[in-house]
């Protein structure tokens, strides 16, 4: 562990949470990141023969040994960062584009690829959880950049969210207390209601993990 591994949660998600620089470098990272939704897209639906499967086993073992070859600390990384309305650059949910920002409400849209399915063309619940935990929690964040965690987020799922169709996402502040910021927020599909949330969210004190 270095010394950059030890930072608090505050000083580590102001580091974290700059805008990552556009360099022809980071650009090139990107666009790796876009590669690999589109190999797990791939992924999750096709059967390959045992020859294909045994190649690109080698190939990603190959690739699997690049990577770890340049591993840095959490602090410097580029993978979580990002930022801005296009969301930042993550592979845990689909892509979250935010369309308004304003002091008490955020407006987003996203569409969910293949890789995100649960079963019969639904979203997994725990993507439509993680979500709501992601924009929920730019919500608690605000403006100002506040650092917060979540305590709790709770799911209500209405009905189906549909994978590869446009989906939008609104999110407000319902009422602060102290550090906690209780936020609400709903995922559409159309005129569909297909999930809200409930989540609280505290803001960090120094020397908090
Ligand atoms: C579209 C988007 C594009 C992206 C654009 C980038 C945006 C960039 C932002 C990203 C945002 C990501 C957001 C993800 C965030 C995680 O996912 S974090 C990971 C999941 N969460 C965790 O691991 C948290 C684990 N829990 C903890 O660390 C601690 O329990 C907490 C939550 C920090 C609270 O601990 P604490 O600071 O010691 O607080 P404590 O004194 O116990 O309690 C403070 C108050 O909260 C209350 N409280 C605490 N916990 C609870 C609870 N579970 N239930 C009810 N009340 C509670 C207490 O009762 C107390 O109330 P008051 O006495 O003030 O009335």
């Amino acid at each position: 562990m270095t010394s950059l591994d030890s930072l608090d949660g505050i000083a580590m998600a102001k580091r974290r949470g700059r805008r990552l620089e556009d360099t022809p470098h980071t650009q090139a990272y990107r666009e790796m990141l876009a590669a690999v939704r589109g190999f797990q897209n791939a992924v999750v639906q096709a059967n390959p023969s045992p020859e294909e499967l045994a190649q690109m086993t080698a190939s990603l073992q190959e690739m699997q040994a690049m990577l770890e070859a340049q591993a840095v600390p959490e602090v410097e990384r580029w993978y979580g960062r990002g930022g801005g309305r296009d969301g930042k650059l993550q592979l845990v949910t689909p892509q979250l584009r935010i369309d308004v920002v304003e002091e008490d409400r955020i407006q987003a849209h996203t569409v969910a690829e293949e890789f995100y399915i649960g079963m019969n063309g639904a979203m997994h619940g725990g993507i439509v959880a993680a979500i709501f935990d992601a924009l929920l929690g730019r919500m608690a964040s605000g403006a100002q950049g506040r650092v917060c965690r979540t305590a709790y987020l709770t799911t209500n799922y209405r009905a189906i969210t549909p994978l590869n169709e446009r989906l939008d996402l609104v999110a407000k502040v319902e009422s602060v207390e102290r550090r906690k910021r209780f936020v609400s927020g709903q995922l559409w599909h159309g005129d569909t209601l297909c999930a809200e949330a409930d989540a609280l969210f505290v803001e960090l004190l120094p020397g908090h993990q």
